[in-house]
């Protein structure tokens, strides 16, 4: 179930399960009007009426379905259209074989104790929402009805989650087979209030020919690669992990990084650090070793001497272009070393924000794993254009620059989208907005790098480490600071684990 599909791709599903079924997919349709007065029923059974707004296409089939359902179990509806379901549409059908007698949507006034069910547009949405559809969605929220939207709120873009024109938030929101991007991405998620997916008869065995490569990120995508050590397992087999510390006003980000790799299993920590800031570095760090590391030649003789398996370069560095030329020396040391995975982070990719390409071909040719783990603004930097296209999804987003960087995109937020260069991504749902305080992601970055430097892959590795964060910010809830994501670490690592203490 943990599947998301693009409304192409749902669209795909109906047209392949109406032709197994021999039947057609007006089917469907009867199945998804009868799952929604299902949850109607549950949730809104002491409304004193229901209003069902029915658009021009199946989205409106879907609403004539359900008016007729609740009218035959004897309840109060009145029905509200503005056009006509096309003839030779399940639509139109739907609309012929409901009794009831339809009234003009300009006239829609609605009623106190009466519930709305939205079905004016849902997956077939082109255009923004204007006239008198905008104006019933509006008088909807005004009088603040109860609203069950199907499919999605009128004005939700299903690919994007965005608004087109006007929308209205839902109470609940029935959705079909799979979710779409836009009952995920904000500000969509936000106006489906709840969303249900229900059964419509559509056999899971579709995707198979559909192949979707979007999922939510759950565990189901990544708990079997969840490193576990060895009973026989060393230290540096576990990983080692290096973090750059930034100078010696700046070194609490750092140090928050290297905890989160740490924590989340990483074998060995060091942090590398500019020798101004070694006193202050060292007066916090116990497990986590200190080394110095200024310059070029510090760097490399650290690689040379201790191979790191990852590392960490951003979270309070700096945007010079020390950050630009370690970078390049991780992603290609000198010959004959293995290169260690990158986790690049906060100014690391600030300052990459004229020189873009230089990072783009240093991943290209690299043999290491590149995660690039930017909020929106740190995006926009590195991928003007893209930021800057009004047309495309979070989810898309962060597709295309997963492909333009050669990296491991982890586009940070409260819907975080995870995307890999091979075309996979996820979308993580399940964060807290407590985890919006400064040093979470500085956390997570490290968490990434610990994972990466124990042997995951990079986009399961990123996945995980998104999922574990933001469970770890769900166990602390208010009052939330960064230092406590790594100290809640082991519970949520027992528990993902399945691992008694
Ligand atoms: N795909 C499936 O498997 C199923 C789909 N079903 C329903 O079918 C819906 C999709 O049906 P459609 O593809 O007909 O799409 P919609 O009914 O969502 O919308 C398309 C219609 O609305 C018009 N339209 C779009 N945006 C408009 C705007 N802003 N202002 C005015 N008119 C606008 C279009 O011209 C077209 O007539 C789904 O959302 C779902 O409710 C269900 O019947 C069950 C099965
Ligand atoms: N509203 C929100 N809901 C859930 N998670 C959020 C929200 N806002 C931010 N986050 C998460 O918090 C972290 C913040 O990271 P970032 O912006 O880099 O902050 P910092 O640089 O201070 O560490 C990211 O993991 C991000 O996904
Ligand atoms: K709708």
């Amino acid at each position: 179930m943990h599947e998301i599909l693009s409304p192409q791709e749902m669209g795909e599903a109906d047209r392949l399960a109406a032709e197994a079924g021999g039947a057609g997919s007006y089917p469907l349709m009867l199945n998804a009007g009868a799952a929604v007065v299902a949850e109607l029923l549950t949730r809104f059974a002491d409304a004193a009426g229901y209003d069902v707004l029915c658009g021009p296409g199946n989205n409106g089939g879907d609403g004539y379905v359900i008016a007729r359902l609740l009218h035959e179990r004897g309840l109060a509806v009145r029905l509200w259209r503005q056009e006509v379901p096309p003839a030779g549409t399940d639509g139109a059908r739907a609309a012929d074989e409901c009794p009831l007698e339809a009234r003009p949507l300009d006239r829609f006034a609605p009623e106190p104790g009466w519930a709305v069910v939205d079905a004016l547009f849902g997956a077939g949405l082109s255009k923004p929402v204007e006239g008198p559809y905008a104006e019933a969605l509006e008088k909807a929220a005004t009088a603040k009805a109860p609203v069950i939207a199907v499919d999605l709120p009128s004005g939700v873009a299903g690919d994007s989650g965005r608004v087109l024109g006007t929308t209205l938030t839902a109470d609940l929101t029935v959705t079909f087979f799979r979710k779409k991007p836009g009952h995920l991405l904000f500000p969509g998620r936000k106006l489906c209030g709840e969303t249900v997916v229900a059964d419509v008869g559509i056999p899971a065995a579709v995707l198979q020919t559909i192949r979707p490569t979007c999922r939510e990120n759950t565990p189901a995508l990544w708990q079997t690669l969840l490193p576990r050590p060895e009973r026989d397992t060393h230290k540096y087999k576990r990983g080692h992990v290096a973090v750059f510390s930034g100078p010696p006003t700046a070194t609490g980000a750092a140090r928050l990084a290297a905890r989160g790799a740490a924590r989340i299993g990483a074998g060995a920590v060091t942090v590398l650090s500019p020798a101004a800031a070694l006193a202050v570095n060292a007066m916090h760090l116990t497990a986590i070793m200190l080394h110095r590391v200024e310059e070029e030649a510090e760097l490399a003789a650290f690689i040379e001497r201790r191979h790191p398996a990852a590392f960490v370069i951003g979270p309070g560095f700096g945007v010079g272009a020390t950050a630009r030329l370690f970078t390049e020396i991780v992603l290609h040391p000198a010959s004959g070393t293995a290169a260690a995975h990158l986790v690049l982070d906060a100014d690391a990719v600030t300052a990459f924000a004229e020189v873009p390409d230089r990072l783009f071909a240093a991943a290209g040719v690299s043999r290491a794993t590149l995660v690039l783990t930017p909020h929106e603004g740190e995006f926009a930097r590195l991928f003007p254009d893209l930021a800057e296209d009004a047309l495309l999804s979070k989810l898309e987003r962060a597709r295309q620059a997963a492909v333009r960087a050669h990296a491991v995109l982890v586009l940070k937020g409260a819907d975080t989208v995870i995307a890999a260069p091979d075309g996979r991504a996820a979308i993580n749902t399940d964060a807290t907005p407590y985890l919006a305080t400064a040093g979470s992601g500085d956390v997570l970055a490290g968490m990434i790098a610990g994972l990466l430097g124990q042997g995951m892959p990079g986009f399961e590795a990123a996945c995980a480490a998104v999922h574990l964060h933001a469970e770890a910010g769900r166990r602390v809830g208010p009052g939330l600071i960064a230092e406590d994501l790594p100290e809640r670490l082991p519970e949520v690592l027992c528990a993902c684990l399945g691992e008694e203490k």
